[in-house]
């Protein structure tokens, strides 16, 4: 069978995209997933996703991870499957889709950047060296300084592996606080294993957690790939009105045989 493909980067998160409204691709073979996903051997790309119908929406986006296994939210995968959306004239400039975590909002302004609402975060676990939380997807967060020079692959690693996070997995992101409360963020991500050029879940983990150590509305965020920028209100106990902005980016299409 004959597959067109789209891919699509959001600050150097890059995805393959299929229409899959009508359901021909099967999203149970991940061995196909995975190996689409594989830089040498495939397409390359850090997830997969499928556009799908789904009654009471715009459209459903269907994530998997680079290993071909479902993932949880993706925000900047949620970007680049709003802007795949207006491409295929599904929207126009608002969207309102189910993801992994449940529904979202989502507005593309007249310069392209994407604004997509991200679900309530209920708490949040603070360790002495730590923030734990749920932005979607499980996030682990560390302040760290001198980023540039941390091995994220290795530190990460650790983290995600060690005996807490072994089975379930978590990202884990490590942050620097800039001049004027900017935040330079480097994520090591489960399901690729590896250090992302962005990942925007773990992003907006960290500018909530960069709130306790000062940081305001909006949060103004450097990634490997580019910047984003984060909003959001405290709740008594996390945060609501959380918003993920940033750019997606059509890259190329192709076809392939599967
Ligand atoms: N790159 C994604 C996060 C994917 C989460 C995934 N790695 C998982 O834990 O299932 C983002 O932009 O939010």
């Amino acid at each position: 069978m004959n597959v067109t493909f789209y891919k699509y980067q959001g600050t150097g998160n890059d995805f393959i995209m299929i229409d899959n409204r009508h359901l021909f691709f099967a999203a149970d073979n991940a061995n196909l997933i995975a190996q689409l996903c594989e830089r040498r051997m495939g397409i390359g790309a850090d997830g997969l996703i499928l556009l799908q119908n789904r009654e009471g929406y715009d459209f459903e986006m269907v994530y998997f991870n680079a290993d071909g296994r479902p993932g949880s939210m993706c925000g900047n995968g949620g970007r680049c499957t709003v802007q795949f959306a207006k491409q295929l004239g599904i929207i126009k400039e608002k969207a309102f889709f189910l993801a992994a975590d449940g529904d979202h909002y989502a507005s593309v302004d007249t310069a392209g950047q994407i604004s997509l609402k991200m679900n309530d975060v209920q708490q949040v676990e603070t360790g002495a060296d730590y923030y734990y939380l749920n932005t979607g997807s499980p996030h682990y967060v560390q302040f760290v300084e001198a980023l540039e020079q941390l091995n994220v692959f290795a530190e990460g690693r650790d983290i995600r592996y060690n005996n807490r996070f072994k089975q379930e997995g978590t990202n884990v992101n490590f942050a620097q606080l800039q001049p004027e409360m900017h935040l330079f963020v480097r994520t090591y991500e489960r399901g690729v294993e590896d250090e992302t050029f962005s990942c925007g879940t773990g992003v907006t983990a960290t500018a909530l957690a960069a709130s306790y150590k000062g940081a305001t509305s909006p949060v103004s965020i450097r990634t490997l790939g580019g910047n984003l920028q984060v909003a959001f209100e405290a709740t008594p106990t996390g945060f609501t009105n959380i918003y993920l902005i940033g750019p997606a980016q059509y890259v190329f299409t192709g076809f392939i045989e599967v």
